[in-house]
């Protein structure tokens, strides 16, 4: 038997990022959103770990390790350990997701191998546990888990739903090269540095969520890892100079880059903006609703 879970990219609608904490990690006031980039994880039983992968056109598979550093393997040891269970599994990655271009991909696939792997063993794991186990492999991965629009605190893992009303529309373009998240916010430690306050979530980027306006929402993004993530990668501000000319409502960098996320009035203008990023030579462009269901099992 094998099972098929689906879950999904995510960008940061808001990223507030306060000072470094102690342990490394920056505590975060966001608000993600899931949005219609798809991964697919097919889980299979097998006597030891096995990783495959595939990918849809124009995704880079070079950087995705196969043995035991993919997130999904880490993820399956973790449910097993939690359960004090010795199982393996084999899991097929098909990649849909751009990978390190801070969609979390790898987080989308870790989520899908929970649910996959809890089905497959029939372990009926609670919410709470699984959201616990998923925190502890990454910050994105609790919100993989939800999906939708939700608010996410601590340092990402603390994720909270939120009433969004909107059926919004994202071009998303993507970069040959990926960016690493450590350097990211290491450039933004070296940017603003520790005086910085703690983050909060804005209150008009909710109510553009509650009213579905998407003028509202153009007004309402922001990312504090974009100008660190620009002036580590200053060849990014052509994208975004492009996206404006291609008549986006408003252009920002997805979490820490270097995919850059453009938002659309309804579908035709997201074909639209998408025709215009196409016809200047960008190969990796994507049209993409939002926001979409977690990590769910599609066959099995
Ligand atoms: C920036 C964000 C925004 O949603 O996403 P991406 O753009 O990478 O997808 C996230 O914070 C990425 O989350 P994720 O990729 O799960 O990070 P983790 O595996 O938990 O941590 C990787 C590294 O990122 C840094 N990190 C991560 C989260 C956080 N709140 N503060 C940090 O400083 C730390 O250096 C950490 O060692
Ligand atoms: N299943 C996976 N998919 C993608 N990347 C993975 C996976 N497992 C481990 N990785 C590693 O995680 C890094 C970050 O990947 P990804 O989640 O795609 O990006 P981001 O953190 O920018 O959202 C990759 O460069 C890769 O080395």
């Amino acid at each position: 038997m094998t099972i098929t879970v689906r879950a999904a990219a995510k960008f940061n609608l808001h990223l507030g990022v306060g000072p470094v904490r102690e342990d490394g990690f920056h505590p975060l006031a966001t608000v993600y959103q899931a949005i219609g980039l798809y991964d697919d994880v097919t889980a299979g039983e097998a006597d030891g770990w096995q990783v495959t992968l595939s990918a849809e056109d124009h995704i880079a598979l070079a950087e995705v390790p196969t043995g035991d550093d993919n997130i999904v393997v880490r993820a399956g040891k973790a449910l097993a350990a939690h359960h004090g269970i010795d199982r393996a599994a084999s899991i097929e990655i098909h990649k849909g997701i751009p990978v390190a271009g801070g969609l979390a991909g790898g987080s989308a696939d870790a989520a899908a191998t929970l649910v996959a792997l809890d089905r497959l063993w029939s372990l009926e794991t609670s919410d709470e546990d699984l959201l616990a186990i998923a925190g502890r492999l990454g910050s994105d991965v609790p919100f993989a888990l939800v999906g939708a629009t939700a608010v996410g605190g601590g340092r990402g893992e603390i994720v909270e739903p939120v009433a969004d009303n909107g059926a919004w529309w994202w071009v998303a373009v993507g970069n040959e090269q990926g960016l690493s998240t450590p350097a990211v916010y290491r450039a933004f430690d070296e940017l603003v540095g520790a005086g910085v306050a703690e983050p909060q979530v804005p209150e008009r980027l909710l109510m553009a969520l509650e009213k579905g306006d998407a003028g509202l929402l153009a007004e309402a993004l922001a990312n504090d890892l974009q100008a660190p993530a620009l002036a580590l990668r200053p060849d990014l501000a052509q994208t975004f100079a492009d996206g404006e000319e291609a008549g986006a409502l408003a252009v920002q960098l997805s979490g820490s880059g270097p995919t850059v996320l453009m938002l659309c009035r309804d579908a035709a203008h997201a074909r639209e903006v998408a025709g215009a990023m196409q016809a200047k030579a960008y190969d990796r462009v994507w049209a993409a609703p939002g926001p979409v269901a977690g990590a769910h099992v599609v066959t099995y």
